[in-house]
């Protein structure tokens, strides 16, 4: 920061005083950064912010944050319901016991500030409520794509924009994972571990690997891309444990990458949305595949402004606690001029429809007897599910015999019935690979 005040704030105005649920990885930056830029948050806002508590879980842990001990409390609850609180942050995590923190603040009037993902994909409806009835602001930023703005964009830039379609990588761990697999040949545990160890990954990381962590934050994007309301449950999830070296290296051969992709679209008639999360090749050429290490990047596109694309920090203490400060400064602002921003737009109350029914393509490796007759038995399995074959080729000779089929857009209940055929029949050894292929265009 740096950026000074030109008008110190006078002495009798009253602070906007903070409580902070959760000092761990986020919330210890959030209060470094806090104390670290006081000035400049109190010009910014107009009031000085004072911490008024930190609830932690444990008591008596060295905490490497510079603030009066005595901020320090195991009672969260009490902590929220104080009557001098205005701003609250959240960054404990999980649903209890943030969800009822939450409310009891909202109830309390003051504004809240959430990274929780997992939270709102579960019951943000109920905290909207909340916040609505209460009269205050409940603000999420840090809650998809780390410092990325995303929320925001998507509230306010693009509200007089029709969004179509949103895809991304979204969870920084899994990125972080597949990266290293993919560019360094770690396996899978070491490069989770490296990935918790930089605070990137959930609480429990399982999260992060199974999809839960992308799905939480593709049913937020789509809720606000499609002014509907998504939960996590209706997202299609499939995370990256079952992505092996095999598959990395199909991808390669083909001049992909793999990546964990979270996609949000708008069916053809706009009668309703498809939510997934899952692995998929794309190729190495495409921005996405570029998007290294724990970074997030993000595409929308919309009818008007045509494609955008956001880049940044997916996850991590500084970059998270940038964007929860940044929402932040926007509650105690509104505070200062007795506003609130808009409330959450939910009117189109679209469908979700089920995966089965979306349009994709699949890559898939098969180990195959190398005889006559092979490549003509496997290609009447495509054809009985109505699948379109777009290129087929073999590779070695032998007992080494793989025929690596790249399929046109089809259903994709149709494609995995396919691949269930393909399991059945004598000539296929073994289905070494399959992964669904994104950004080869549509066809
Ligand atoms: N770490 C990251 O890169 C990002 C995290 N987030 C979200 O931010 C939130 C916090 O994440 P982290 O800081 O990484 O997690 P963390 O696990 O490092 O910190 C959470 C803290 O909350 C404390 N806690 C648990 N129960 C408590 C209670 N009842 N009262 C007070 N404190 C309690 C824990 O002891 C822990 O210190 C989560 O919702 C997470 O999904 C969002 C974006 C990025
Ligand atoms: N665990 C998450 C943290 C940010 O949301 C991730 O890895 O992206
Ligand atoms: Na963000």
């Amino acid at each position: 920061m740096g950026e000074q005040s030109s008008e110190p704030h006078k002495s009798d105005v009253r602070p906007l005083k903070i409580a902070l649920l959760g000092c761990g990885v986020v919330g210890t930056e959030v209060v470094r950064l806090l104390v670290t830029h006081q000035a400049d948050f109190a010009a910014r806002v107009g009031v000085p912010l004072e911490l008024a508590g930190i609830a932690v879980r444990r008591a008596g842990r060295r905490r490497d944050v510079p603030v009066d001990p005595d901020l320090f409390t195991t009672d969260a609850a009490a902590l929220v319901r104080r009557g001098d609180i205005d701003l609250v942050i959240e960054v404990i995590g999980g649903i209890e016991p943030a969800r009822s923190l939450i409310l009891a603040a909202l109830e309390n009037g003051a504004s809240v500030v959430t990274a929780n993902k997992a939270l709102l994909a579960e019951d943000g409806a109920t905290l909207f409520a909340a916040a609505e009835k209460h009269g205050a602001d409940l603000y999420y930023e840090a809650s998809v794509g780390g410092a990325i703005p995303l929320i925001r964009p998507l509230r306010e830039s693009l509200a007089g924009d029709r969004v179509r379609r949103v895809l991304g990588i979204v969870n920084g761990t899994t990125n972080f994972v597949l990266d290293r697999m993919d560019t360094e040949g770690t396996g899978f545990s070491e490069a989770l571990e490296e990935a918790q160890e930089l605070g990137y990954a959930e609480a429990d990381p399982t999260a992060d690997v199974e999809g839960f962590d992308a799905a939480a934050k593709a049913a937020i994007l789509a809720g606000l891309a499609f002014h509907t309301r998504v939960l996590a449950s209706d997202v299609h999830r499939e995370g990256i444990t079952e992505v092996t070296a095999i598959d990395i290296e199909s991808a390669r051969a083909m001049g992909c990458v793999v990546k964990l992709l979270a996609i949000a679209e708008l069916s053809a008639d706009g009668s309703g949305v498809g939510v997934r999360v899952h692995p998929a090749m794309i190729p190495r050429d495409h921005p996405l595949a570029s998007v290294r290490e724990a970074y997030n990047a993000v595409f929308v596109e919309s009818a008007a402004a045509g494609q955008l694309m956001f880049y940044g920090a997916g996850a991590g203490g500084a970059p998270t606690a940038s964007a929860v400060l940044g929402d932040l400064v926007t509650v105690a602002r509104n505070r200062v001029q007795s506003a609130r921003g808009a409330a959450a737009s939910t009117y189109a109350q679209l469908e979700v429809h089920p995966m089965g029914e979306t349009l994709t393509r699949y890559h898939i490796s098969l180990a195959v007897d190398d005889r006559a007759g092979v490549l003509a038995s496997v290609a009447a399995a495509f054809s009985r599910q109505g699948v379109s074959i777009q290129t087929v080729r073999q590779e070695g000779r032998g007992e080494d015999a793989q025929l690596v089929v790249v399929t046109h857009q089809a259903a994709d209940r149709a494609l995995a019935a396919t691949v269930n055929d393909l399991e059945e029949l004598d000539s296929v050894r073994e289905v070494t690979s399959v992964m669904r292929v994104e950004g080869l265009g549509d066809k």
